[in-house]
């Protein structure tokens, strides 16, 4: 479902330097990424600020091109096919929202049916089992500026999946939720991919997201792949330790050290 072979992406940096000089620096954010991700499979993304985490999912989702190598995501080539794209993936930025700010959520939905060209009929039972199960009703004619960040989340979880993808990208998707919010959601998604077997594709800092979703974990370090493989034997790595932060903390500690050297 998706599948990276050999990927770079490098962002060349020019800046003045005194009056007369430009120095250049090339920034390798992901480098060398090979993975693929199976239809039906929960897959958390891990990795320090600054790993290239976000970077993969722009060249997934088709906003930024790779420089080297080759990503097929449902079948495409997402920077050359990226409409075609759009329609069998979600993407959910939980730093941003993909709502319009000063329209009330069921208008965005509208406009979002509009996009996607989903039918009227379709829209309105997939909008029912979202809006029950998200339980979006009692602001689904609020603003969406007006909304809470738990609220607007989960405006943005529907609206990735009003054109039912059988792929799902999310990043940071629980970021700022506090914990009744992070539970809904959480179970919202865990059902989304046992029940429906979407794929997921999971960015997090909330190890908790990690620990109660994910059956795979693919750990990123200087944009490189450190660590893929279950849960169990991500904690495997550091046998001692018994938190699944501790276990964390030490392979972000080693690859900075590694990196250094
Ligand atoms: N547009 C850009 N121009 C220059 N450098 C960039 C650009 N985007 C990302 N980078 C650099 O690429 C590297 C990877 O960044 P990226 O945003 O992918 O990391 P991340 O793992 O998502 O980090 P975080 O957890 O902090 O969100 C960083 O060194 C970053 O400064």
């Amino acid at each position: 479902m998706i599948e990276l072979d050999g990927v770079g992406r490098s962002f060349t940096i020019r800046r003045r330097v005194g009056r007369l000089r430009r120095e250049t620096r090339v920034v390798h954010a992901v480098r060398d990424l090979s993975f693929r991700v199976e239809p039906g499979e929960f897959v958390g993304y891990l990795g320090p600020n600054g790993a290239g985490k976000s970077t993969t999912i722009k060249m997934l989702t088709g906003i930024l091109a790779p420089t080297s190598g080759r990503i097929r995501v449902a079948g495409l080539d997402p920077s050359r096919r990226r409409t075609a794209l759009a329609r069998r993936i979600g993407v959910v930025f939980g730093q941003r929202t993909t709502l319009w700010w000063d329209l009330p959520l069921r208008s965005s939905f509208q406009l979002i049916r509009h996009l996607y060209k989903v039918d009227q009929k379709v829209f309105r039972r997939r909008l029912d089992d979202l809006s029950q199960v998200l339980e979006l009703g009692p602001f689904l004619d609020t603003p969406v500026r007006q909304l809470s960040l738990g609220q607007r989340m989960r405006g943005d979880i529907a609206a990735a999946l009003l054109h039912e993808p059988p792929v799902l990208v999310l990043d940071e998707p629980t970021i700022g939720l506090d914990v009744v919010s992070k539970a809904a959601v959480r179970g919202f998604l865990r059902d989304l991919n046992t029940e429906r077997g979407t794929t997921v594709l999971l960015t997090t800092h909330d190890l908790g997201d990690i620990e109660r979703l994910c059956r795979r974990v693919m750990l990123i370090d200087h944009g490189s792949l450190a660590f893929d493989g279950t849960l169990e034997d991500l904690m495997a790595t550091a046998p001692g330790e018994s938190t699944i932060e501790d276990v964390v903390t030490r392979l972000y500690t080693e690859g900075a050290r590694e990196a250094a050297q």
